[in-house]
């Protein structure tokens, strides 16, 4: 799958942009403030209908535009097959696939799986579980049809369990929607467990690539101890939960462990070490995504010399071109990414102050 066209009209500070990028490796390139990080934000944009920069969506709009638009077509083994978004001022949204509205956006995220590697992505291994856990329900969202709905569930019981503790009701009440959150949890569970279990695999041989000296191990904890039943846990620390005003362990406590022997990677690695870290959990991801419903996902690697020597930058390349994925990567100055590619990228655009032109 990759996208063969993108419109991009009013996004940040690019006016009216049309590309026509390739299949392979596609280089954007140009001066600090161009719109680099732009255009890959704008095809995320695309694919999620939401920023990978800021939770804000109106400050993507152009600041001289009441409203943005994004449009791609898409090849994909059944054909072609055109998106387009508009986002108002307002705050609307309009999503269309092959002209008919559609009113979710996880059917976006179904239809267009995008990776992000930016130079803060070092997010995922610091800010906490989160972003770790966005990270397992991606690929969890991906390989399984099942997990949406009980992930949806899961957030509408576990707030309605919160609600009622805020209330100070009795275990009694409570007791119905355990019986719901129990079932949905396992499901959750189980479908991230075996998602984690899968992506191992595929993590050992990428990580022994970029990292051979680091011994990382990775693991998914649930969000409560593994040998304790959830439903006798949730009687259990009633009290406790009763007391804080929420539920304390459960799915929503869930994590990615990332270790270098018994320290956390974050304290075991440079900085240069820990990009690497990430960005072979999202080529492993995007290798299992293929591995597993035969589908590409899209990369975008913004900033990619950034932290790395040119050993590095030529072994990331060389995955990126592995995974036979469509990659958008950005850097200041081609050289940087064209020296370490053993072949050109398959097409280059250079970008100045919000107008993008392809490079023949
Ligand atoms: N809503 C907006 N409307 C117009 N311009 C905007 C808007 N939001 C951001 N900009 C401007 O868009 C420009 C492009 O930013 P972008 O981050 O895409 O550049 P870049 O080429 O990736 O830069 P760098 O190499 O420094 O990371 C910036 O100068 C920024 O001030």
């Amino acid at each position: 799958m990759s996208l063969i066209r993108l419109n991009i009209d009013s996004f940040r500070n690019i006016q009216l942009a049309q590309l026509s990028p390739s299949s392979g490796i596609n280089l954007i390139y140009g001066q600090n403030g161009s719109g680099k990080t732009s255009i890959l934000e704008a095809i995320y944009f695309l694919g999620m209908g939401r920023s990978f920069r800021s939770h804000l969506s109106q400050r993507v709009i152009n600041n001289e535009q009441d409203k943005l638009t994004l449009f791609a077509t898409l090849n994909l083994p059944r054909g072609d097959s055109k998106i387009g978004l508009r986002r108002f001022r307002s705050g609307e949204t309009e999503v269309k696939i092959d002209g008919e509205k559609v009113k979710r956006l996880s059917t976006l995220a179904e239809t267009l799986p995008i990776q992000v590697i930016t130079p803060e992505s070092f997010s995922l291994l610091f800010e906490g579980p989160k972003s770790r856990r966005q990270f397992i329900d991606w690929g969890a969202f991906h390989s399984d049809p099942q997990f949406y709905a009980a992930w949806v569930n899961v957030r509408r019981v576990l707030k309605q369990r919160n609600q009622l503790l805020r209330n100070n009701s009795s275990y009694d009440q409570i007791q119905y929607w355990d019986r719901e959150f129990v079932r949905y949890t396992e499901q959750v569970t189980e479908i991230r467990n075996r998602y984690v279990d899968s992506l191992n695999e595929l993590l050992k041989g990428i990580i022994g690539e970029f990292l051979p000296q680091v011994d990382v191990k990775v693991s998914f904890t649930r969000g409560w101890d593994s040998k304790t039943d959830f439903a006798q846990l949730l009687e259990s620390q009633y009290p406790r939960d009763l007391a804080t005003g929420h539920t304390v362990s459960g799915p929503h406590k869930a994590d990615l462990r990332l270790r270098v022997g018994s320290l956390p990677a974050q304290d075991a690695m440079s900085r240069g070490q820990l990009k690497l870290l990430v960005c072979a959990l999202r080529i492993a991801q995007g290798k299992l995504l293929k591995q597993q419903i035969d589908k590409h996902s899209i990369y975008l690697v913004d900033d990619l010399p950034s932290e790395l020597d040119a050993q590095h930058r030529q072994l990331l390349l060389k995955q990126l071109v592995d995974t036979g994925a469509q990659v958008f990567v950005t850097a200041i100055e081609p050289a940087a990414i064209v020296d370490s590619l053993h072949m050109p990228p398959s097409r280059m655009f250079h970008v100045e102050q919000g107008r993008v032109t392809v490079i023949e």
